[in-house]
């Protein structure tokens, strides 16, 4: 059955469910022979509904900006531990504004100390931020994940303008600061809902429960824990897990995710010579220690992108017949991919591979050291220690311990192989489960007619490269299901410079948002 209303159109609607409410302000209507006419009067209220809900968002553009504003100015970089307090200081300001919205029962959860390896060994972990928005047991109850600590950024390394000052470009169309798509925009977004329904005077059709946790950037470090002490007390009776962290593949169609790669993080760390050296008079005669591990660093990843620490791609889950068809109806294309990433590097000349290597096959990424010379110029010196880091995307069936004794014994073999006095280790800093989900559950269904009734298309059902390390946590310890809702675009820049998120994605997206809770509440699962 297909109802045409200016929201899209939406299909195969079961009266059981979508129209419950409908049905109540109905029941004096006697002529009820006509499922047609009943239908279409529900189409109007839903039309209705959703258009005052929608037309307050829209009235609400300049607030929302505002808030956004002074979110993304908090500079909260959970891996620089100098500005730790910054990120203290990003907990508390939404600890303010839940209480301002009306949020219960809000706790500013500790963690304790951030476990090694850590520079200063008293350093505590930023509260996760938990509240409550209604607790009617007729209702079901969303788990909403965000985080609000952000990447590090700093305008010399090549950002238009300060990173963590909004700016609007209203020629683009789009703001740029800091964590605007990664995550602090859809976190803010969840909040704007709740708002708009505030100042509609419209009841939440559903419990909410917000989980604000501080460091994700850094590998969700502490969160486990928490969500297994409160599965039973805290998040008792949630139904549903919707975090909004995450991107549409492309930039035009929006899509709905059901997979995440994980990430364990390492670093490998030389060290020899008492202080750094002049390369003069010690160059040629003392082992250097960056010389050593570029040597390990070069044995971990060839320039194909394939990894070469022996067991690791034997633990991948090989690619099924029925997978292999998944990939070619993906709507994306190279060249946005190549735009994305600003170059033509793209290491592969078609979209399943493409797509196969971002998704369901893991990768290893070397993304810098500490301790060497960075600077401009030509200094002469030998770096006495360095800390070189890099990472592991993972995929089924890769099992982290092993994975990490593969690598670590790889690590010192390779060292061991090179006969050179200086010493050397290789640690885990951080690791979190990879996700793959069933993307026909109540929770995904909600998001599809969401979306429709929002942008007029089905979403894509796409997996992440990414990874948001708590996922697989939440769908275990809470045994309920988790749905990937993303706000911003392929090409918004995450974790890069300028980082951006269109201002279209930004009030489109919460009205997905708010139809995704209005459509679960209707759903059958409870
Ligand atoms: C997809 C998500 N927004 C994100 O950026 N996640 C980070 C999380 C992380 C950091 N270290 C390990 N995992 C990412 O995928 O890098
Ligand atoms: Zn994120
Ligand atoms: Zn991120």
């Amino acid at each position: 059955m297909f109802i045409k209303s200016p929201l899209g159109t939406l299909k195969n609607l079961r009266l059981s469910n979508l129209f419950t409410h409908c049905l109540r302000i109905h029941t004096s209507k006697r002529n009820l022979y006509a499922g047609q006419l009943l239908l279409q009067q529900h189409a109007t209220m839903t039309e209705t509904q959703f258009g005052k809900l929608f037309d307050k968002i829209e009235e609400l553009k300049p607030r929302f900006i505002e808030r956004l504003a002074e979110a993304v100015a908090i500079p909260a970089v959970s891996g620089d531990e100098s500005l730790r307090p910054m990120v203290v200081k990003k907990a508390e300001f939404y600890r303010a504004e839940l209480e301002r919205l009306g949020f219960q029962d809000i706790k500013m959860k500790e963690l304790g100390l951030q476990p090694p390896p850590v520079e200063n060994p008293e350093l505590k972990l930023p509260p996760v931020v938990l509240a409550r928005y209604g607790s009617d047991p007729a209702k079901k109850t969303v788990l909403l994940y965000g985080h609000y600590d952000v990447q590090p950024a700093a305008l010399e390394d090549g950002w238009l303008s300060e990173p963590f000052k909004l700016v609007v470009d209203e020629e683009k169309q789009l703001m740029r600061a800091r964590g605007v798509s990664d995550d602090t925009g859809p976190v803010q977004g969840w909040l704007n809902v709740v708002d708009a329904h505030r100042e509609l005077g419209l009841e939440l059709p559903v419990n909410l429960i917000t989980c604000f946790e501080g460091m994700e950037e850094s590998g969700s470090i502490g969160l486990d824990k928490l969500i297994a002490d409160e599965a039973d007390k805290y998040f008792k009776g949630v139904d549903t897990v919707c975090i909004s962290d995450n991107y549409w593949l492309g930039t035009k169609k929006p899509v709905l995710t059901y997979g995440l790669r994980g990430c364990n993080y390492y670093q490998i760390i030389v060290e020899g010579p008492g202080a750094d050296l002049h390369s003069g008079i010690f160059g040629g005669v003392i082992a250097e220690p960056m010389i050593d591990l570029v040597k390990v660093f070069g044995s971990l990843v060839d320039s194909q992108g394939r990894i070469l620490i022996d067991g690791v791609n034997e633990m991948v889950a090989p690619v099924t017949e029925k997978e292999q068809g998944l990939y070619e109806k993906i709507d994306f294309t190279l060249d946005e991919m190549n735009a994305a990433s600003g170059s033509e590097t793209c290491l592969y000349n078609n979209k399943p591979d493409v797509l196969m290597h971002r998704w369901r096959f893991p990768s290893l990424s070397i993304h810098g050291l500490e301790g060497a010379f960075s600077s401009q110029g030509a200094k002469t010196v030998i770096p006495a220690k360095v800390v070189g880091k890099f990472s592991i995307r993972t995929v089924p069936d890769m099992e982290s311990a092993k994975l990490d004794k593969l690598v670590i014994d790889h690590c010192n073999k390779v060292f061991q192989s090179l006969g050179s006095p200086n010493k050397c280790r290789t640690e885990l800093i951080h690791d979190g489960n990879y996700w793959v989900s069933d993307p026909f559950n109540a929770s995904f269904t909600a998001a599809a007619k969401a979306t429709k009734a929002v942008y007029g298309v089905e979403p894509d059902f796409t997996r992440e490269g990414g990874s948001i390390p708590i996922t697989l946590t939440f769908e275990t310890q809470l045994k309920t299901n988790v749905m990937l809702l993303p706000m911003g675009r392929g090409d918004d820049g995450a974790h890069s410079i300028n980082e951006k998120l269109d201002l279209s994605n930004y009030f489109q997206g919460m009205k997905t948002m708010a139809a995704y809770l209005h459509y679960y509440a209707e759903s059958e699962t409870k």
